[in-house]
């Protein structure tokens, strides 16, 4: 088999995106908290997505948002974001390798960490976050 090339453009940044969530959708532990928040949003959601992962790894800024907040009183665990890590790292591992794949899968790690961690720290406190 060939070699796979980097992540490099828009068109390779969205069939990674549909390809995540698509497989998102269909697992069973993270299909039904998506599908219940975003019920028939899911177009706005995938191009929020393309944006998200456009500004990080292509440096072009089209994305505005604050990611931390839609997450912020999610029922959702260690388990939950290790699942999600599994199928991030496995999608792009199916199509792509190189720099930008690695640091897909760098910046995934750290979001992650940082979102359970904070997810945790307001559930412990029983406080709201305020941004
Ligand atoms: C257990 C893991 C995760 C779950 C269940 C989850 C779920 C969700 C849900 C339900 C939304 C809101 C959609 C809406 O109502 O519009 C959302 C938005 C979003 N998620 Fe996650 N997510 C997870 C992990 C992550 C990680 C690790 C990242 C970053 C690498 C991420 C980045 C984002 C971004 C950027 C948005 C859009 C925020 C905005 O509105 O601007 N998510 N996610």
């Amino acid at each position: 088999m060939n070699a796979k090339n980097d992540i490099q453009n828009l068109e390779d940044i969205q069939l990674l995106v549909d390809s995540f969530y698509a497989t998102v959708r269909s697992n069973d532990l993270l299909g039904p908290i998506f599908n219940e928040r975003i019920g028939d949003r899911w177009a706005e959601h995938l191009q929020k997505m393309y944006r998200f992962w456009q500004t990080i790894l292509l440096e072009d800024h089209t994305y505005f948002g604050s990611p931390f907040p839609p997450h912020a009183q999610l029922p959702v665990d260690q388990i939950h974001f290790d699942t999600w890590l599994q199928l991030w790292h496995g999608t792009i591992d199916q199509y792509f390798q190189g720099k930008k794949a690695d640091e897909a899968k760098w910046r995934g790690d750290k979001m992650a960490a940082m979102f359970l961690y904070k997810i945790t720290y307001y559930r412990d406190n029983n406080a709201t976050p305020l941004v």
